[in-house]
């Protein structure tokens, strides 16, 4: 169990794992002749996963091109053991008009620059998978109601950070409390930090930092995510020229991911809402990562003895040597203490990361 299993719903599942699909369809083994070599599919298109819902894909082909539109697609059945997730770049075959009741094959999934995953808590060896080619993560918290929580932060950069993700970091709901305090944890840590309140919103900023970026947002319930994004992003209804969103079968459930289109005369970008997904467990994540998420740690860390657990009781820990003398800020003994609790969480499982 992890400490943040409160915050996990329980229709998560359906953003990334097709169960669903699987249990209806009749195993077709015994009577399908298995292929060695798949078919090429060499006429396929490349369209990107803009939505996931239940087994059905919104697949947007043609991106800015002449023919741009948004298709349903399912997926071919040599693909049902994979997830295909938001931001996928896939090859499509078969009915790619997108007319009403067409439905298009995926065939392929790209190769991915980066994959965000979860697993259901610390101990979870199976790999979920979120979001694909995000490059950056902007973490939504709430400077109050709910009370912000530097452990909770902590996760999500470490999950950044080992997906090869860049981080940054929006506090909300700033009338309601000052987050100096908070962000007194994460002064050591190089990430953009936007404030924001419903009466202030940093829009002008936040869309200059998503230009050109695929971008995934996350963030516990009753942050204000929402308002975030529908600030930045005008609803899918009132859809102009500056904004194009691009949604799921025009029906949203907390449990489907959705991604928008932010265009401006300055560039584009993509922002990718996991409204189902708020939390990750770290399962699958090498230990060794940890430390990336503590930008300055990692390279005091390199002064440690050889195997330091950076642990209280670890001999000679220079990280923390260097938070009691001061060196790493006046967070350093804070982010300390939050490393040291991730590190102990991972030390109570059973089997290291190979
Ligand atoms: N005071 C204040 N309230 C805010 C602010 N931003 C959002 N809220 C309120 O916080 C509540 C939660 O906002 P949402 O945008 O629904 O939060 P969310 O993170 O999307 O949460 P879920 O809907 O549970 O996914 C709403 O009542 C908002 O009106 C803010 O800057 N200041
Ligand atoms: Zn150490």
């Amino acid at each position: 169990m992890s400490w943040w299993d409160e915050v996990s719903g329980p229709d998560e599942d359906d953003d990334y794992i097709d169960e669903s699909s699987i249990r209806t369809r009749p195993n077709r083994k015994g009577t399908r002749p298995r292929t060695k070599v798949r078919p090429s599919h060499s006429d396929a298109q490349t369209g990107r996963i803009v939505a996931v819902d239940r087994g059905r894909y919104q697949v947007m082909v043609d991106e800015n091109g002449a023919d741009e539109r948004t298709i349903t697609a399912s997926r071919a059945s040599e693909l049902r053991k994979q997830g295909i997730v938001a931001g996928d770049r896939v090859d499509l075959v078969g009915d790619l008009s997108g007319d009403d009741g067409t439905l298009a094959r995926i065939v392929r999934i790209q190769e991915r620059s980066t994959l965000l995953r979860r697993s259901a808590d610390d101990t979870d060896e199976v790999e979920r998978i979120i979001v694909a080619n995000a490059d950056q993560m902007l973490i939504v918290v709430a400077a109050a109601n709910p009370e912000p929580r530097a452990r909770l932060v902590d996760r999500y950069l470490i999950a950044a950070y080992d997906a090869g993700v860049t981080p940054m970091l929006v506090v909300t709901k700033t009338d309601l409390a000052d987050p100096e305090e908070f962000l007194a944890n994460f002064v050591g840590l190089d990430i953009p930090v936007f404030t924001s309140r419903t009466d202030s919103m940093p829009l002008e900023e936040i869309h200059a930092a998503l230009r050109g970026h695929s971008t995934v947002f996350v963030g516990h319930s009753g942050v204000g995510k929402s308002t975030l994004v529908n600030a930045l992003v005008p609803s899918a209804q009132r859809a102009t020229g500056h904004v194009n969103a691009v949604t799921g079968r025009g029906r949203h459930t907390s449990s489907s991911t959705v991604s928008y289109r932010i265009s401006d005369s300055e560039g584009a970008g993509w922002v990718i809402d996991t409204p189902g997904v708020r939390s990750f467990g770290l399962g699958h994540i090498n230990t060794d990562n940890i430390l990336k998420a503590f930008g300055d740690f990692a390279q005091v860390a390199d002064t440690c003895p050889r195997g330091c657990t950076h642990l209280e009781d670890a001999p000679d820990c220079a990280i923390a040597a260097a938070a009691a003398s001061g060196e790493l800020g006046e967070a350093g003994p804070a982010r300390l203490d939050s490393l040291q609790r991730l590190l102990k969480t991972f030390a109570k499982r059973a089997e290291p990361e190979s």
